[in-house]
C-alpha cells in the first residue's frame, strides 16, 4: 500500500500488552529478529522461541507470524513452533490447524530470477533469493548501487508482469496476489482468531498493509523502529523493545 496523507509519525509506545481477546500478528525480520548482513545469518534464538510459545499458550493459539520469508525459512528460524504463518508477504497461508493454501507462482519467475542473477553477477555483494513465488534482489552488501538495483528490479517487473515489493535494502518481484493485510483478514475469519482484536507488529514497508488491516478490523499497528510516516498508531524503538513488550504481556 502507499502511505497516505492520513498517516502520521507515531512516537508513543503502546501501553502494556493485554492478551484478553487479542490476536497477535508478528513480522519476523526487523521485528522479532534483528537485521543481519545475510538472510541465512538469522538463526533460531531460544529466548524468542520461549516468548512465542508462552504467548501462543496464553492466547489459545491467536498468534500468527506474517513474514516475507518462505514457510521453510520461518520454520527454521522459529524452530517449527508457530503453526499459524503467512509467508512470502501473504502469498502462502498456513492456518493454526496446519492446512496450507498458496497462490500459484507467476510463470515468469524463472525468467526474473535469471535476469536478477545476471545483474547480481556484475555487482559483488548483491544476492538473489529465489522464493519460488517471488524473486528477491538483496543489495545490503552493495548499498552504493542500491539505485541501480531498484532500477533493474523495475525493469524486470515491467518485462514480466511481476509486482514490485520494495523492502529494507531489498527489491522483490512477487507473484501478484494477497498481501500481509489480506492474510490478517483471512486469519481473523478462521478459528481460533475469529472475533479477536488484531494487533500487528512490523518494521518494513510491506508491513503497512498489515497495520492498515489491523486498524480497519478494530485493532492497531505498532511500528518497530525509527519514526516515519506509517499506518501504525504506536511505536517501539527496536527489536529489543518489541521482545521486551511481548515478554511483559499481562
Ligand atoms: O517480512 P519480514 O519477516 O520482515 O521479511 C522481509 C524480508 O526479510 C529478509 O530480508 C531482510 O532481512 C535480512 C536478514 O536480516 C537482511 O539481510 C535483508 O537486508 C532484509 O531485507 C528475507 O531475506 C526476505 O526474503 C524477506 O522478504
Amino acid at each position: 500500500m502507499t502511505v497516505t496523507e492520513l498517516d502520521f509519525r507515531p512516537n508513543a509506545p503502546p501501553g502494556p500488552l493485554a492478551l484478553a481477546n487479542a490476536a497477535l500478528f508478528l513480522d519476523l525480520d526487523g521485528t522479532l529478529a534483528p537485521i543481519a548482513a545475510l538472510p541465512q545469518d538469522v538463526a533460531p534464538d531460544p529466548r524468542r522461541t520461549a516468548i512465542l510459545e508462552n504467548l501462543m499458550g496464553r492466547l489459545e493459539g491467536r498468534l500468527a507470524v506474517v513474514s516475507g520469508r518462505t514457510l521453510a525459512d520461518i520454520d527454521r528460524i522459529l524452530e517449527g513452533r508457530v503453526p499459524a504463518v503467512a509467508a512470502v508477504h501473504g502469498l502462502v497461508l498456513r492456518g493454526a490447524d496446519g492446512a496450507v493454501t498458496q497462490t500459484e507462482p507467476h510463470p515468469a519467475l524463472p525468467q526474473a530470477v535469471a535476469a536478477l542473477r545476471l545483474f547480481a553477477a556484475d555487482h559483488p555483494g548483491m544476492l538473489v533469493e529465489d522464493k519460488l513465488l517471488s524473486a528477491t534482489l538483496h543489495y545490503r552488501g552493495d548499498p552504493e548501487h542500491g539505485q541501480a538495483a531498484r532500477a533493474e528490479a523495475e525493469r524486470v517487473a515491467a518485462l514480466t508482469g511481476l509486482a514490485v515489493q520494495p523492502g529494507d535494502m531489498v527489491m522483490e518481484l512477487r507473484t501478484p496476489g494477497p498481501t500481509k493485510g489480506d492474510s490478517v483478514e483471512a486469519f481473523l475469519a478462521l478459528a481460533p482468531f475469529n472475533g479477536a482484536t488484531p494487533i500487528f507488529l512490523g518494521d518494513d514497508l510491506t508491513d503497512e498493509d498489515g497495520f492498515a488491516a489491523a486498524r480497519r478490523l478494530g485493532g492497531f499497528g505498532v511500528l518497530v523502529g525509527p519514526a516515519r510516516p506509517t499506518a501504525a498508531q504506536l511505536r517501539l524503538d527496536d527489536v529489543a523493545a518489541a521482545l521486551a513488550w511481548l515478554e511483559a504481556a499481562r
